[in-house]
């Protein structure tokens, strides 16, 4: 598609003379890209020529070698912040809505990916699309868009419209936590999990109010190879608070090491790209964000069901600061809560009086072996809970 045939669609009968203002600077922008877009391919015509005669035809690999890189030119499109004023797009708090507006970071983030061009590509929210567009210059095969605020629905019908012929774009106006994001993607992606990872990647600057709660979900979804693990090791490139980022990524010791530390970490490889200052975003959030990248393990360091491991973990962790063994205790009825602990102890060759924070995830293993050892025995301990059951919850708040 051409450059001239693109048309944006702005809402013509708007009165607001902001809008109109607006529509003259974007057609301005359009007319100032356009010649450089020019300059820039004259230049390059005439350096090629030039290196093509000095040099010779070695220098051809290279260049073949060069140009390999895939990248899709998009046409000029309306810059996010002018998006954001033309549809009147207010960022609503209850639905944690900080777009990203630099460019550089944007880019930043869709780097921390990989390669994924060619690759199913799903964005989890988003908004104005600054992330999108990032994305879709990187050549992907299909980009799948799911996005609960159906205001955002024409800002990214114009980026769909904009590489038609091009990118395959899906835009599901929906909530993450209730969409099937398998049955978008095309069958053909599927590895075996012990391949390397699928051509399917997971990225988001995650809404802050369903970050933590999505990532428990895909955990769990990630131990039963479900949803968009069906098709492989799938990985994710995600932002969140930078404080819940920490926790993530944090190894033994680190003062941040907490529950989610060792459920990312017993079902992902886990790392702590970068930060992101809280300045970068509109409406500036409180706090800065963190960028992590999660690439499913092959095998778990626990391999035990996510509702067992949840649970051991979450009750050793009850008591951050104390002996680990007295979380321990409260897996099991007051009765016969010290003697069913120490043989937990005993049977996971773990010192009663070492920390949550000292225990790594191997040694997090022996202590769900021997639990689940003990409620083989004992089937009556499997649900007990000292207190009501608030799993995910507490994980998300803590
Ligand atoms: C932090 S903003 C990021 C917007 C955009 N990706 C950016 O980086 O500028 C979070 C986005 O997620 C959307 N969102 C919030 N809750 C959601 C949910 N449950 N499911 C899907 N999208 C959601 C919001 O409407 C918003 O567009």
């Amino acid at each position: 598609m051409g450059d001239t045939e693109f048309k944006p669609k702005i809402n013509s009968e708007a009165k607001d003379p902001m809008l109109k203002k607006a529509e003259i600077d974007y057609m301005k922008i359009i007319e100032q890209k356009n010649r450089e877009r020019v300059q820039k391919l004259q230049a390059i015509a005439k350096k090629n020529r030039i290196t093509g005669f000095a040099i010779g035809a070695g220098v051809f690999t290279v260049m073949a070698a060069a140009t390999k890189a895939v990248h899709i030119r998009l046409p000029p499109l309306p810059t996010i912040k002018d998006v954001i004023r033309l549809y009147k797009l207010r960022a609503l708090k209850e639905l944690s809505q900080n777009f990203l507006m630099e460019p550089r970071m944007i880019d930043k983030i869709v780097r921390a990916a990989g390669h994924i061009d060619n690759n199913v590509v799903c964005e989890v929210g988003p908004g104005p699309g600054g992330i999108t567009r990032s994305i879709i210059r990187q050549a992907p095969r299909k980009v799948i868009l799911i996005e609960k605020d159906p205001r955002f629905i024409p800002s990214l019908e114009l980026i769909a419209d904009a590489c038609r012929d091009k990118v395959d774009v899906d835009i599901i106006t929906g909530d993450i936590l209730k969409t099937d994001i398998a049955h978008f993607v095309p069958k053909d992606v599927k590895v075996d999990w012990n391949d390397p990872p699928p051509a399917l990647n997971l990225i988001g600057n995650l809404p802050f109010s369903v970050s933590t709660i999505l990532m428990i979900r895909w955990l769990e979804k990630i131990s039963k190879q479900e949803g968009p693990w069906a098709f492989g090791r799938t990985r994710m490139t995600l932002t969140f608070q930078k404080e819940v980022a920490e926790r993530m990524a944090a190894r033994i010791l680190d003062k941040q090491r907490c529950r989610l530390s060792v459920m990312c970490q017993n079902w992902c490889s886990v790392k702590y790209k970068f930060d992101i200052p809280g300045s970068a975003f509109l409406p500036k959030p409180d706090v800065d964000v963190g960028v992590v990248t999660l690439t499913p393990l092959k095998q778990p360091i626990i391999r035990l069901p996510f509702k067992l491991v949840e649970k051991v973990v979450r009750h050793i962790f009850s008591m951050r600061q104390k002996y680990s063994i007295r979380g321990a205790q409260t897996l099991f009825p007051e009765e016969v809560r010290q003697e069913m602990a120490d043989r937990m102890y005993k049977l996971a060759e773990i010192d009663p009086v070492t920390r949550p924070f000292q225990i790594v995830n191997t040694e997090f293993a022996r202590l769900c072996e021997a639990y689940n050892e003990i409620i083989k025995e004992y089937p009556e301990f499997e649900h007990y809970d000292y207190r009501a059951p608030k799993a995910n919850k507490e994980l998300v708040e803590e």
